[in-house]
């Protein structure tokens, strides 16, 4: 029978192992369980934008960091007691693993915190609050557990310091809580009475603190540049805010402001990062093949061999580690045989192995989704309104189109290298850990987590530096293109020195900032490398100690070698995969704003083509704003009848233009309407209805390409003989033919090769070609001479005959025979009718075509409303002579004999009404009579 108190001995240690366990399971989870939750939370409170919405600075941050500080110091005491003990008594290890992994695990979870907490001044808090309730959970029955398991007797100082540890981080972790809501109801106090409850959920800028300035004021500033929410996002997004950087930036940061302004706007409508990003299920058509079976296998065979690739990661140190063994004899394997399967493993793993096959898998994908992106945005760009064209410069739209790379860029970062980079480090992990105990796979965690918050605020602390460069980069950029593209300009002032002095600045300041980056960086990588190399030595000393006490071979020293080196790339692409992401993401945005932007003028649903009976154009009481706040046209009423010619005239800025663009649908009339033969044209068919109309406009724009496809443009179907015939028409066919090469030749970047003239001339052949039924000429011969002009008042002759045209002029010249002429001012008619008749009337329109006879320009009054500059007034005097010598003498008769004008150009009625002759219109509303 066995003795009761052997029994009971036998009974207790029963239970101290199960404790032992129990024990062993706490020191690993305790520190797994703070830092899994600290970090899920703090994902969760960046997508859910709650970092966005935390505007309280927390009264008593500072002292909840001493507290945490303090949490960290006695882990650390622990550990420093243990190896003091060790050292003395010569016993190594002194304390149980998990004891040591569970005490330097907890300081590594805590100080992850602790550097969450330092980092942000303005945090959501329950992340920390949370690690904060799981260590008061923990750390007392880790503490009570730890004190049963070992024999009263065999108790001694560790164990009291233990407990003296203890008790301080259990107070420091309550003292940590009890700032919090001390902090929390100080604030609510503080803000009891004002409208801080009622304020916007987002904070409004990164200045929104002001009103708080209490102990951490300090971090405030600095806070607001440090508020980083969500990598760069919130740098930019806090670079937005800065009103004096806004001034003197670049295009490259004027973009970005941009795009994270637009980005921070969406994410405020949408809520949080996972509705955010779900707008950009736009793409998905364009990255994922829907009707390319092919291209989709292609894709799930890459997977393959990425995963593929993971396990080859593993096969390679370990069988690096089997050569060795088997050159020392360990493992009884033939080293030659190792060798062969190591060189098969190394060229499947290598650029001739698995990396061919992934690529040569991968680029037809990869290029799949650029075109499409590409293909879609450009289309999607084309088929937008005026006003979107007219809000954006082209270099922002084409950048933006150009930015389809970057949405299938975040995709692959994500997909291809984020997710099996991160199975490689859990499996070196778990493998290391396997291999030669827990000891190194904290040494792996702690190395990795160490070097990412290195590498990520070294690589953040440069990006002030960084945007110095850019912004230096650009201005010398600028001063080059201003140097040579004024290169007449500076030569002919004698100005080439000043230039090289100018650039030779530029460029020393560009290079003196580009060093500052570069060292910066060379640096970063240094103290990245450092780090490597400790966590590589602890490793390795631990690997030679467990060699050299038999628990591990040569060859797990060599594979564990090997197997650091592996770990270099993951974790320099994980330093910066934050930066770039923000970077593609930001990108992203600007596509992704142009792809949601909806054209404003569209054609109705199933809406009929413009049938044509004539061509009776008529403005029924239109209005129209380009802004929608400050009308430009007011009130335009007029009816065109089927062939015949409308001129608009009237100072420079009075609307003519536009009327010509909402006839052709460049933007839809705010009020009334526009009909073409009874039908508005907002219910017909847009491109019926462009169809019908060619214009000839005030600057025409030629691609660059032969004179024969610009003019065929009209009409791509056309012969060159209708070209010629065109061309003939517009009086340029001659002129063409004397080119170096004729019809194939090139006219430059929007026609830069060809005179004003030539330009126009052009412009209007186009126009001869389409044969529209309506005709808009918007100042066609401006740019001509006058014996030119001549010649193609023929030309347009031959254009506007049977149809309706409308045509703006300054030169009254060229309108005199038109049937109706409408003078515009200030948005409004103020008169109609034709020549004779508004000369008989001797209002706006007398006054205006008396200073073209008869003014010469140092006799026009300042409040002239025909003020437009440069060219229309240098040609002023050539006017004169577009009449002839009979037609000037009668023209004078005719406004001498016609009532005189006022200085400020107002009809004088002094005998009668204007209204009550017969003939033109005068009143202001431009009613027609
Ligand atoms: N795209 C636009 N967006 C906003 N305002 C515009 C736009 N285009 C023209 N405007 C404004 O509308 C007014 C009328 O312009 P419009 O070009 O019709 O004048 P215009 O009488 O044809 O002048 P000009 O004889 O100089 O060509 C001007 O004040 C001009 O600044």
């Amino acid at each position: 029978m066995a003795d009761p108190s052997e029994t009971d001995w036998a009974e207790e240690m029963a239970v101290r192992s199960t404790l032992r366990g129990l024990l062993a399971i706490l020191h690993y989870s305790y520190p797994t369980a703070v830092f899994l939750y600290y970090m899920a939370s703090s994902a969760v409170a960046i997508c859910t934008l709650q970092t966005r919405s935390s505007d309280h600075s927390h009264p008593r941050r500072r002292f909840i960091l001493w507290s945490l500080m303090l949490v960290i110091l006695t882990y650390f005491a622990q550990l420093l007691a243990l190896a003091i003990q060790a050292t003395v008594r010569n016993v190594f290890p002194l304390a149980d693993q998990d004891t040591v992994i569970g005490l330097m695990s907890c300081a590594l979870a805590f100080g992850v915190v602790f550097t969450g907490l330092s980092g942000a001044p303005n945090p959501v808090w329950h992340p920390y609050i949370g690690s904060f309730g799981l260590a008061l959970l923990f750390e007392p029955v880790i503490g009570v557990l730890a004190f049963l398991v070992r024999p009263v007797e065999s108790h001694n100082f560790t164990d009291v310091f233990d407990v003296v540890a203890l008790a301080v981080r259990y107070l420091a972790v309550v003292l940590a809580v009890a700032f919090y809501f001390e902090g929390r109801y100080t604030v609510r106090q503080r803000d009891k009475g004002t409208d801080a409850e009622r304020q916007s959920l987002l904070k409004p800028n990164g200045n929104g603190h002001a009103g708080h300035h209490d102990s951490d004021s300090e971090d405030q500033g600095d806070g607001n540049r440090q508020q980083n929410g969500y990598g760069a996002t919130s740098d930019s997004s806090s670079d937005s805010n800065q009103s004096s950087d806004a001034d003197d930036e670049n295009p490259y940061e004027r973009r970005q402001r941009q795009a994270s302004e637009q980005m921070e706007k969406r994410l405020r409508e949408k809520g949080n990062w996972f509705t955010y990003a779900k707008s950009f299920q736009l793409f998905f058509p364009y990255i994922w093949p829907v009707k390319r079976r092919g291209l989709q296998l292609r894709i799930v065979l890459v997977g393959c061999c990425l995963l593929a690739m993971n396990f080859i990661n593993v096969l390679i140190p370990r069988q690096l580690g089997i050569i060795m063994d088997s050159l020392s004899g360990v493992n009884g394997k033939n080293p030659w045989n190792e060798v062969l399967i190591f060189a098969g493993l190394k060229l499947v793993a290598s650029e001739a192995g698995l990396s061919l096959l992934r690529q040569w898998l991968w680029i037809p994908v990869e290029y799949y989704s650029f075109g499409a992106i590409s293909t879609a945005a450009y289309s999607h760009v084309l088929n937008l309104s005026s006003d979107f064209h007219d809000s954006k410069s082209s270099s922002d739209i084409m950048m933006a189109i150009s930015c389809g790379q970057s949405i299938s860029n975040i995709l692959e970062s994500i997909c291809f290298r984020a997710v099996p980079m991160l199975i490689d480090m859990t499996v070196a992990f778990a493998y290391l850990s396997a291999t030669f105990g827990p000891y190194e796979g904290f040494i792996t965690v702690a190395t990795a987590s160490v070097f990412m918050f290195i590498a990520t605020h070294m690589i953040a602390k440069l990006k002030g530096a960084r945007k110095n460069e850019v912004g230096a980069w650009y201005k010398e950029h600028y001063v080059r293109q201003a140097g040579i593209q004024g290169w007449s300009t500076v030569t002919s002032f004698n100005q080439v020195g000043h230039e090289e002095d100018r650039y030779s600045a530029a460029v020393q300041d560009r290079v003196a900032k580009t060093q500052k980056v570069y060292f910066g960086y060379v640096l970063a990588y240094a103290f990245q490398f450092l780090v490597l190399l400790s966590g590589l030595l602890a490793g390795a000393f631990l690997a030679v100690y467990q060699v050299t006490n038999g628990d591990a071979t040569p060859g797990d020293f060599i594979m564990l070698l090997t197997y650091w080196a592996q770990l270099v790339a993951p974790l320099n692409f994980f330093a910066s995969l934050g930066k770039s992401i923000s970077k593609d993401l930001l990108q992203a945005e600007q596509l992704l704003e142009i792809m949601q932007t909806k054209p404003s003028i569209v054609s109705k649903e199933n809406a009929p083509p413009l049938q044509l009976a004539g061509g009776e154009v008529r403005f029924d009481g239109v209005y129209f704003s380009y802004d929608k706040k400050k009308d430009i046209l007011k009130d335009i009423n007029f009816t065109a009848k089927p062939g015949t010619t409308v001129a608009f005239v009237g100072a420079t800025g009075a609307g003519k233009s536009t009327i010509l663009k909402l006839l052709d649908r460049f933007y839809d009339v705010t009020r009334g309407s526009i009909t073409i033969d009874n039908q508005d044209i907002r219910d017909v068919d847009l491109y019926s209805l462009r169809a019908q109309i060619g214009v000839v406009p005030q600057a025409p724009i030629l691609f660059d390409d032969t004179i024969m496809n610009n003019v065929r443009y009209a009409k791509l179907t056309a012969t060159d003989e209708e070209v010629y015939e065109a061309c003939k028409a517009a009086c340029i066919h001659e002129q063409i033919l004397g080119f170096t090469d004729g019809y194939q030749t090139r006219v430059g970047e929007r026609g830069v090769k060809l005179s004003g003239g030539e330009l126009q001339r052009v412009a209007i052949a186009r126009a001869i070609l389409k044969q529209p039924s309506i005709v808009l000429l918007d100042e066609a011969t401006s740019a001509v001479d006058t014996e030119t002009e001549q010649k193609i008042q023929g030309a347009l002759r031959t254009l506007c005959e049977g149809r309706t045209t409308f045509v703006v002029a300054h030169r009254l010249s060229t309108i005199v025979n038109a049937d109706r002429i409408i003078v515009i001012t200030g948005g409004e008619i103020v008169e109609q009718g034709s020549h004779d008749e508004l000369i008989g009337a001797g209002g706006r329109y007398a006054e205006l075509w008396s200073k073209q006879i008869f003014v010469k320009p140092k006799d026009k009054r300042p409040d002239d409303d025909d003020s437009k500059p440069s060219r229309k007034k240098a040609k002023a005097p050539t006017i004169v002579n577009d009449l002839s010598a009979e037609a000037t003498s009668s023209e004078l008769a005719k406004v001498k004999s016609a009532p005189s004008t006022t200085c400020s150009g107002q009809t004088k009625n002094t005998d009668k009404d204007a209204n009550t002759k017969p003939g033109p219109t005068t009143s202001g509303h431009g009613k027609e009579v």
